[in-house]
């Protein structure tokens, strides 16, 4: 695991913006895409560069069950609106939440996943250790799924609604299984309130309690914090 502790998000986003344009360069077409703040300053860097990405394929972690492509708080609406309209893909692919057939989403997505091996994943880290929306428990071998969301995860992302009440309980998510093959990890965490899982997924014991503990058996992940995130690590 490389840890690069950084000044700030701007650094720490400028340098995930190198290393996604370095194995873009060394041929990476595929690149695994996340949601929530961590990966904004790094989307910022990409639609302010002049880089195109028309001929590479993005495929995001997961999405809310029940909430359309078109509902503002949707993972769709959030990726539209911070990367793809401004810098589209050849093919963008998201899971399907206002298609209430688990099944059916799963096995597309689970389909797709097997013809576009990732090559490149972007990953934040939940305050619970989550990644993507695998919630403490998952096995480290999950496929696509659907989890119901902890309370924790409830209100750590209520902050991006008018209650938490409205936070959809539900979501579809690319499994541990599914991330960990990834040739390339870059996960982002800025924050005091992720020092402990920061320092769980790279010290602690590996366990399916912090689903990022899996991470540490990956050969190839660049892990850049803040210095606040990075403030438990010993
Ligand atoms: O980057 P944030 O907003 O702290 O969110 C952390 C994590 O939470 C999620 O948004 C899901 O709760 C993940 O996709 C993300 O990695």
């Amino acid at each position: 695991m490389k840890i690069l502790v950084t000044k700030n998000k701007e650094e720490a986003s400028q340098k995930a913006f190198k290393l996604l344009q370095t194995d873009i360069i060394n041929g990476a077409q595929v690149l695994g895409l996340a949601t929530g703040s961590s990966p904004l300053g790094l989307y910022q860097k990409m639609t302010s560069s002049s880089v195109d990405y028309s001929s590479l394929i993005s495929i995001n972690l997961d999405e809310y069950v029940g909430l359309k492509p078109t509902d503002p708080q949707s993972y769709h609406y959030f990726m539209e609106h911070h990367l793809f309209a401004q810098k589209p893909f050849a093919k963008s692919f998201i899971p399907d939440g206002s298609n209430l057939n688990a099944t059916e989403v799963i096995n597309h997505y689970n389909q797709i996943l097997a013809t576009y091996p990732i090559d490149t994943q972007i990953l934040g880290i939940g305050n619970n250790g989550h990644i993507g929306f695998n919630e403490p428990g998952t096995p480290f071998d999950s496929q696509t799924h659907k989890v119901k969301l902890t309370l924790a995860t409830i209100n750590a992302n209520a902050r991006f609604f008018t209650s938490s009440k409205d936070v959809p309980t539900e979501a579809y998510t690319m499994g541990i299984g599914s991330i960990i093959k990834a040739k390339h990890i870059i996960l982002l965490a800025f924050g005091e309130q992720k020092a402990d899982a920061i320092n769980k997924m790279i010290n602690g014991k590996v366990t399916t309690a912090v689903p990022a503990s899996a991470l540490q058996q990956h050969p190839n992940i660049t892990v850049i914090l803040d210095k606040q995130a990075a403030s438990k690590l010993a």
